[in-house]
């Protein structure tokens, strides 16, 4: 926390994973101070001595609250569920319940960390764009069927919750890697109702105190 009890939210303007944790802070109405760590400069401040004692994983994002740091985005969105419950994120019934962590770590562990930065680097440039659209091309024709059984107007029903904050950020991702998203009609039509939502825009990639001015909207 910072001097004045405010949260600390360790994040990179373009990480998917840190946007998850901005749009729950956001729904949730909690003000906090971002400490910007920018994955790319100075070979990645993320591995700075001080940063990987904060994150032992050298990943964004990390959140001090409560006396505590936490790294792994749901671990820290289910942390501010448990701790303001208020708007709710994950429903009460336990099979929707169930579905939306389903859907959550479809995303979270079966495609975001296949196209994370690290292991793009491990490509070679001309392989780069391949692998991404490979893999979020394979998780997201396993999501739409997914979707089309669970989905109202957001992810699991008519309520927003976690599984959508992971939904926006790679639907992102996947505009970002030129993932043609014709085949997607309910990934499509969820993330536009999603990016109309306050809670969505505020915590946006284009809206970040570390977003480089020629990315800012
Ligand atoms: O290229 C950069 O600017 C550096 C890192 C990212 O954007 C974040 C990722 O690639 C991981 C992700 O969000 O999936």
């Amino acid at each position: 926390m910072t001097e004045s009890g405010k949260p600390i939210l360790y994040s990179y303007f373009r990480s998917s994973c840190s946007w998850r944790v901005r749009i729950a802070l956001a729904l949730k109405s909690i003000d906090y101070e971002t400490v910007p760590v920018n994955l790319v400069k100075d070979g990645g401040q993320q591995f700075s001595e001080e940063f990987q004692a904060l994150n032992p994983m050298k990943q964004v994002p990390a959140l001090k609250i409560d006396g505590i740091t936490i790294g792994q985005s749901l671990a820290i969105i289910e942390y501010l569920e448990e701790t303001r419950p208020t708007p709710r994120l994950l429903p009460l019934d336990p099979k929707k319940r169930c579905l939306v962590r389903m859907i959550s770590d479809l995303i979270a562990s079966g495609i975001q960390p296949l196209q994370n930065l690290s292991v793009l680097q491990q490509m070679g440039q001309e392989n780069r764009l391949t692998w991404a659209q490979k893999v979020i091309n394979s998780g997201f024709n396993a999501l739409e069927q997914v979707l089309q059984n669970t989905a109202g107007k957001y992810c699991v029903g008519d309520e927003v919750s976690m599984a959508d904050l992971c939904l926006v950020p790679q639907v992102a991702n996947a505009e970002r890697y030129k993932v043609d998203l014709t085949p997607y009609p309910t990934i499509r039509h969820i993330n536009k109702s999603l990016l109309a939502l306050e809670a969505f825009q505020v915590s946006h990639p284009c809206r970040q105190p570390d977003t480089p001015p020629e990315l800012r909207a």
